[in-house]
């Protein structure tokens, strides 16, 4: 009786182990068959379970080290350093690129490769207008918002963006409540965003609100399972979206009769400019539904990502307090001898809090206030926003679709596949940033613009806002580190669920 009941379990043991063995491998026999043709040469990799693929593997790296290191180490260990493994990932067949070199010649190359968000992302970042965009339109749609990322315009959004930081660093410290840090600081992010966007200006405030409010519905969509029923968080985004695009619609018919009245008057934010030039004279014409989907891209990526930004620079500034806590009172304290030993230890904490100092000091009269050409002198905070963007994006993951088959690095990669590439693997890459898990701004004296920082991505497809980013971020860093401080609740809590007191000093 024992002996039989030992036999059972040791063959069901092998039973399921020979049934996981068998489906682990049968995704990858699957693909092998069906791109045998000698047209195609995919790198070598791991294609996963059938279904799902890597995905279980992928969330359980980031669960770990937050950085896809274990994730993409697997890959390298078992099948070499060659920077191409085959994977099926997000619900496709896919390639996960890993070297700066392929990853730079994948997102440069527009003509064989689209953008290849999954799906049920895409159903939510954006909505196709009927007919699609056609890559005409698409141009017309890059030169149009190109003004975002120069200089002239950059610098005619720079007092709105300076009254609003200001204003909200006062607005938070004379509530003298805790407040969560990351969910204050994005409103307003937003609404520098929508003065850039929409010319937020001129539009009702409840039209606002209501874009803010449903566009948080949408984040959390993005975070849930993909799943279309009502009740999920997925559903419940997709359904905001409706809502905003709704209330983009109604601005844009209101805006269409002020732009036909000021024919030829220069236009300060994009949907003026889009609207100036719905027909480029050309033979393209923006249909409105373009516009749309544009304002719903921006809308998307335009502002929660640099509160972020905002917040995590400031918390790692607080977390590291020598940085420039110990910078403070060394400029205060006027002792010569104990500056020098302290400014000796403290060389680049230092460097924050002083650089701010000296740019006011360097004004003609104390009473006047940041200005433009002060933020290219920041050139340490600039390294501090350079260390937050590089441990920030760690989880982000940049996607292409082959529209061809495509030849990269000495494969030949089927139509429809996707490209992946992880910028954890980049931004934490030990050889490149020594003790890639501290932050570290000074790091980047020595740092000149590594090929594999691609914090905005890089190519056609680049971030428009990477610009914009940098200066509402100095903007806002400026006041903070000159004029307030906050109060943790839980200095050890995360960074985006930071609640925090704010004090004027
Ligand atoms: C810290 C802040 C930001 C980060 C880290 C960031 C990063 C990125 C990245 C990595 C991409 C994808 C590039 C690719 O797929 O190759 C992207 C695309 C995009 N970003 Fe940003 N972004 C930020 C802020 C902004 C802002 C402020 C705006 C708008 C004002 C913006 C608008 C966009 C748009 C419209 C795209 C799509 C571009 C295209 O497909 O042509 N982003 N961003």
């Amino acid at each position: 009786m024992e002996f039989d009941s030992v036999f059972l379990y040791t063959a069901l043991a092998v039973g399921v182990l020979t049934i996981c063995t068998v489906l682990k491998r049968v995704n990858g026999w699957f693909y092998s068959i069906k791109f045998s043709s000698k047209e195609y040469r995919v790198p070598p990799g791991d294609m996963g379970w059938p279904f799902i693929g890597n995905m279980l593997f992928f969330f359980r790296s980031f669960k770990l080290g937050g950085d896809l290191g274990t994730f993409i180490s697997y890959f390298v260990t078992r099948f070499g350093a060659g920077g191409m493994y085959k994977s099926f990932m997000f619900g496709k067949p896919s390639v996960i690129i890993t070297t700066p070199e392929i990853v730079r010649k994948v997102l440069m190359d527009d003509d064989n490769f689209d953008l290849g968000f999954p799906q049920y992302l895409r159903d939510l970042l954006g909505q196709e207008p009927t007919g699609g965009t056609t890559i005409k339109e698409d141009k017309l749609i890059r030169r149009l918002t190109a003004p975002i990322k120069n200089h002239i315009s950059l610098s005619s959004y720079f007092d709105c963006i300076k009254k609003i930081a200001k204003s909200s660093f006062e607005k938070w410290a004379d509530m003298g409540e805790p407040i969560e840090l990351f969910a204050e600081m994005r409103r307003p992010a937003f609404d520098v965003l929508m003065q850039v966007l929409i010319g937020g200006d001129q539009v009702a405030p409840h039209l606002l609100d209501m874009v803010f409010k449903q566009n948080s519905y949408r984040f959390s969509g993005l975070h849930s399972l993909p799943i279309n029923f009502p009740g999920f968080a997925y559903n419940k985004a997709l359904k905001a979206r409706k809502e905003i695009v709704k209330v983009y619609e109604e601005i844009i018919n209101e805006r269409k009769a002020m732009i036909a009245n000021t024919k030829g008057e220069p236009r300060t934010n994009l949907l003026d400019t889009m609207l100036d030039t719905q027909d480029d004279g050309e033979g393209t014409k923006l249909r409105d539904g373009n516009i749309v989907k544009t304002l719903l891209w921006y809308t998307f990526g335009g502002y929660e990502s640099v509160a972020r930004v905002a917040t995590k620079a400031i918390m790692h500034l607080e977390r590291n307090p020598e940085f420039y806590q110990k910078a403070k009172a060394l400029t205060l304290a006027h002792i010569p001898l104990i500056s020098i030993i302290f400014a000796f230890i403290f060389a680049f904490r230092c460097l924050v809090y002083e650089e701010q100092e000296d740019i006011i000091k360097r004004r003609s009269s104390p009473n006047d206030g940041l200005n433009f050409d002060e933020i290219s002198q920041m050139k340490y905070l600039s390294k501090v926003i350079n260390e937050t963007l590089r441990m920030g994006s760690t989880e982000t993951v940049l996607f292409r679709e082959a529209n061809t088959t495509v030849n990269v690095n000495g494969y030949s990669v089927p139509k429809g596949w996707k490209f992946l590439t992880l910028l954890g693997k980049f931004h934490m890459d030990p050889n490149v940033y020594v003790k890639p898990k501290e932050f570290n701004p000074s790091r980047w004296d020595d740092l000149d613009k590594p090929a594999s920082f691609l914090p905005f991505g890089i190519g056609p497809k680049m971030c428009p806002g990477a610009n914009l980013v940098r200066l509402e971020v100095s903007v806002f860093l400026h006041y903070y580190i000159l004029y307030y401080r906050i109060e943790q609740l839980s200095p050890k809590s995360e960074m985006e669920t930071c609640v925090a007191r704010i004090k004027k000093i």
